[in-house]
């Protein structure tokens, strides 16, 4: 930092135990939070910077109850130019911090034709289509000081935490547009033909999205627990006849409007989860 954001640089933060990562749109997700502190990406050395709109590019630090959480207003995507290195190094500053826990949120299109635009998908599995073709973030040299070559991923999302995020929901009233799906990951950044959609569709995924598998592989290489929550922004067109397009706005505008509901359903999910003490998989 230059000489003027020296001062930012001598609150030290409190150990945060709770991450929460911000898809688009959702950076009002920290709003749950109390003594906030909050950093700008560009001002912490090394660190991407956010390029796309409705990622704000800022770390904030706050509590939620007793719980010392940090979030990431905005993440990083393959499609920005980024290495799946640069995507996941906020993942891994994280668990050298202390961090336990991960929320990952996003926004996606909707392929289960159950699914409606506005619901929130909690996240079974994922495919993670870049991997299969190489781009993987754990690719290269293995870091022992973060986990093992060979990670097993048959279990990446946390049971516990998918239950109590369903119970949560319930509680809230969001029991009617809350599901469980499979989450499949594309490079970007353009958005489906319909001949793709309908191979995703046949392959068992229940929505598409363009980010979040890369710092879910990342955390749960390095142990940490892991919840992802999809926001339905659009409904993917898997007919040719279908008039609708669609467009990073309405993405945006889906995310705006869901996301006091999320912020509600974060921050409750983050105190029950200390009141319950769960620290199991
Ligand atoms: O950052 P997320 O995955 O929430 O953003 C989605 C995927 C693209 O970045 C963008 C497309 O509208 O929204
Ligand atoms: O339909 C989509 N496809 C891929 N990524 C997305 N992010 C929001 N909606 C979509």
């Amino acid at each position: 930092p230059g000489p003027s954001s020296v001062t930012t640089w001598s609150f030290e933060p409190p150990q945060p135990t709770v991450a929460v990562i911000c898809g688009s749109g959702l950076g009002l997700l920290a709003d749950g939070a109390t003594g906030k502190q909050t950093f700008r990406y560009q001002d912490i050395p090394n660190f991407p910077v956010s390029t796309v709109m409705g990622h704000e590019g800022c770390l904030v630090f706050g509590t939620i109850e007793d719980t010392s959480c940090v979030f990431m207003q905005g993440h990083f995507h393959l499609y920005e130019g980024y290495s799946l290195c640069q995507v996941t190094l906020p993942v891994r500053i994280f668990k050298l911090m202390g961090v336990e826990s991960v929320l990952v949120t996003n926004a996606s299109g909707g392929l289960c034709p159950d699914f409606k635009v506005g619901d929130i998908m909690i996240i079974k599995d994922h495919i993670n289509l870049p991997g299969f073709a190489g781009q993987h973030p754990l690719c290269g040299p293995n870091d022992e000081r973060f986990g093992i070559r060979f990670p097993c991923m048959s279990d990446a999302y946390s049971k516990d935490l998918r239950r109590l995020a369903l119970d949560v929901g319930s509680e809230l009233g969001c029991g009617d547009f809350m599901r469980e799906g499979v989450y499949c990951m594309v490079s970007g950044p353009n958005f489906e033909t319909i001949a793709e959609a309908r191979m995703l569709q046949i392959l068992g995924c229940d929505s598409v999205g363009m980010s979040m598998v890369p710092e879910v592989t990342v955390a749960k290489h390095c142990g940490l627990r892991v919840l992802g929550l999809s926001l339905i922004t659009n409904k993917v067109s898997l007919d040719y006849s279908r008039e609708e397009k669609v467009n990073h706005e309405e993405v945006l505008q889906i995310s705006k409007m869901r996301a006091e509901v999320l912020q509600k359903l974060v921050t409750m999910l983050i105190s029950r989860c200390q009141q319950q003490n769960i620290n199991t998989n």
